[in-house]
């Protein structure tokens, strides 16, 4: 379903995502990892058709993301970092928005929003501004936002970033579900959370790929260690 070959991206003339390689088949939720500055972000953005790669590619549901990143937008369901929205739309009226953008038109754009608004669980806010939301619900908007046209591939930026201990178990929830026949390529710093819903890891450090490979095998380079042990001995941090 992804395929990211050789992606590379320099800022100026620094590099920030070295040569990166994965490949990730549907019902996949791959756990993306690496220390602060190490690259998630950036090929997250290349892999989604937001950023040009400096070298290499991603192939996203047979497209070329360098060659037709329109067509590989929408296939992708995209939950960046600090999930974008207009504060001054209620949650209803953004999805509306957001219904409208992917190519729905006039009622036909409820049943995807009303969806939408049920898996995030969004129906009791759906009709406040979304500036007057808490960090958590404000984290659904984002997500129901990246849901919404039920893409193939879904790629989310620390989903559960802000989210209380109820509301992240909530969203990896969801997220499981809905992998079953889709691509999910998620960005976290908490490696239980890896543990708990990933079936591969990435770990990317200093742009580079170190580690690609189940839990089970990156639980066993140091059996009985906290996975924070194990992420430390491999990473540098660029902070
Ligand atoms: N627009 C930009 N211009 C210049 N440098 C950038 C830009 N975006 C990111 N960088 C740099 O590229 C490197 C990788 O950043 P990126 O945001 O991809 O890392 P990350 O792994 O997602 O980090 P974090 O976990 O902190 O979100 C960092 O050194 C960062 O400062």
């Amino acid at each position: 379903m992804i395929e990211v070959k050789g992606l590379s991206k320099t800022y100026g003339n620094k590099p920030a995502v070295r040569d990166v390689s994965f490949k990730v088949e549907r019902g996949d939720i791959l756990g993306f990892l690496g220390p602060n500055g190490a690259g998630k972000s950036t090929t997250m953005k290349m892999i989604t058709g937001f950023l040009q790669p400096t070298a290499g590619t991603a192939i996203v549901g047979g497209h070329d993301v360098t060659r037709d990143p329109v067509a590989v937008k929408r296939q992708v369901g995209y939950l960046p970092e600090s999930a974008p929205s207009y504060g001054e739309m209620t949650v209803h009226e953004f999805l509306l928005f957001i219904a409208e953008a992917r190519g729905f038109r006039g009622a036909n754009r409820l049943p995807p929003v009303d969806r939408a608004i049920r898996l995030t669980h969004l129906e009791s806010v759906r009709h406040q501004t979304i500036e007057t939301l808490s960090k958590g619900y404000k984290q659904r908007v984002g997500f129901a936002q990246a849901l919404l046209h039920d893409p193939a591939v879904l790629i989310l930026d620390e989903p559960t970033d802000g989210l209380d201990p109820n509301q992240k178990n909530e969203v990896r929830a969801l997220i499981k579900e809905l992998a079953t026949e889709k691509a999910v390529v998620l960005s976290t710093h908490i490696l239980e959370e890896v543990g708990a819903i990933c079936n591969r890891i990435i770990l990317i450090s200093e742009g580079r790929v170190v580690v690609d490979e189940t839990p089970a095998e990156f639980q066993a380079r140091q059996p009985g260690a906290r996975l924070d042990t194990i992420f430390a001995s491999l990473t540098t941090s660029d902070v």
